[in-house]
């Protein structure tokens, strides 16, 4: 059976290649209320609407930096939200060319018998759901599913339902005129090698790509939102140039060149170290026939954070810090990254060992 054609075809293959433009990335500020709250919690800020209001504010009026992005994944509530002014965030975003995304999956629950192994939530009303964020202006969407390494793991159950969540989320996003960005996570957590977590996300990823072909899914109108290939958290780092080597090849193994896009999430990775990993990818020289971009929360967020530490004074200093990021990260996709950009803020790790989002 082909590929899916139904009327939105072809706005999901414009959108998703605008998406994914050389020198433009994506801004995830999809933190759910939860993973807000933690965040402003860093900074002493008390998690009510009003500030998550203000942080995302900061963020989207940013002088200049949205040059550099395509798009911005958005909480339900951010969708809705205006700035202080009374306008939709929404219409801020689509002004500078910037693409509203909605974050649509409900979180992770256990899947009973492992150790604690997950699937992702969010089926319910799923396509009702698509429809309304259409309206509100979104044209791409987000869901997370999260796998881990270890002895055992991931099993092969986790394996397979991930991946037939991923596919029957990305479909229902397509019928609904959204391009769904499937994002596989697989957490850095473990004392493994950088050779395990290749083989590990060439084998998740090879069972992702068969559950889309199998469900019918239009690739052309999709992105990857995938972990960068790199050894466990408690293992010894390695060199951005070896990351890229074994991130490529996994990908060039296993994702169809029919996809336009692939947006890494930094999964704890310092800002200056998510920016020269991607640096690096674009730097190889070699057949990638995706763009290689970024999608990071994180990475793209935590100096600003720390530089406006909820204060109003500091909005202009942490939107510097913004920006630095944001052209940082757009070099990156064009593998012209000379490193060094930001305050020493931007080297801070930002792992944390079994971090629950
Ligand atoms: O649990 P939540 O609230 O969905 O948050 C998960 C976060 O992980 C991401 O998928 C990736 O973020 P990082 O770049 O910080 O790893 C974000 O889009 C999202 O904000």
């Amino acid at each position: 059976m082909s590929a899916f054609v139904g009327k939105y075809a072809d706005e999901l293959i414009k959108n998703a290649k605008y998406i994914a433009t050389p020198g433009k990335g994506i801004l995830a500020a999809d933190e759910s209320t939860g993973t807000i709250g933690k965040r402003l919690a860093s900074i002493n800020v008390e998690n009510i609407e009003a500030n998550r209001q203000a942080l995302r504010e900061l963020l989207f009026t940013s002088p200049n930096a949205l040059q550099y992005l395509s798009g911005v994944i958005l909480f339900e509530e951010t969708l809705y939200q205006n700035t202080s002014d009374g306008k939709p965030f929404v219409e801020v975003l689509q002004e500078n060319n910037v693409i509203p995304g909605i974050k649509v999956d409900k979180g992770v629950v256990e899947l009973a018998g492992t150790n604690g192994e997950t699937t992702t939530q969010g089926f319910d009303s799923l396509g009702a759901r698509c429809q309304q964020y259409y309206k509100a202006g979104a044209r791409f969407a987000k869901w997370r599913a999260v796998l881990k390494i270890g002895p055992t793991e991931p099993s092969e159950l986790s394996i397979q339902q991930n991946a037939q969540g991923l596919a029957r989320y990305a479909i229902i996003c397509q019928e609904n005129g959204l391009v769904p960005i499937v994002e596989p996570e697989i957490l850095t957590d473990g004392n493994h090698d950088i050779a395990k977590c290749a083989a590990v996300t060439e084998t998740v990823l090879a069972a992702v790509y068969k559950a889309l072909n199998d469900h019918h899914v239009l690739l052309e109108g999709t992105l990857l939102k995938p972990n960068m290939v790199t050894p466990g958290s408690d293992s010894p780092k390695v060199p951005p140039a070896v990351i890229a080597e074994h991130t490529v090849t996994a990908l060039r193994r296993t994702v169809p060149s029919a996809v336009p896009g692939i947006v890494f999430l930094s999964g704890g990775q310092s800002e200056e170290e998510a920016t020269l990993n991607l640096d690096a990818m674009n730097k190889l020289e070699v057949l990638k026939p995706w763009t290689l971009s970024f999608s990071f929360g994180r990475a793209l967020q935590q100096s600003t954070l720390k530089s406006w530490a909820g204060k109003k004074d500091n909005i202009t200093k942490a939107q510097e810090a913004f920006l630095a990021r944001c052209k940082a990260n757009s070099e990156a996709t064009l593998g012209k990254y000379g490193g060094g950009s930001g305050t020493g803020l931007a080297s801070e790790s930002l792992f944390v060992k079994g971090y629950k989002y």
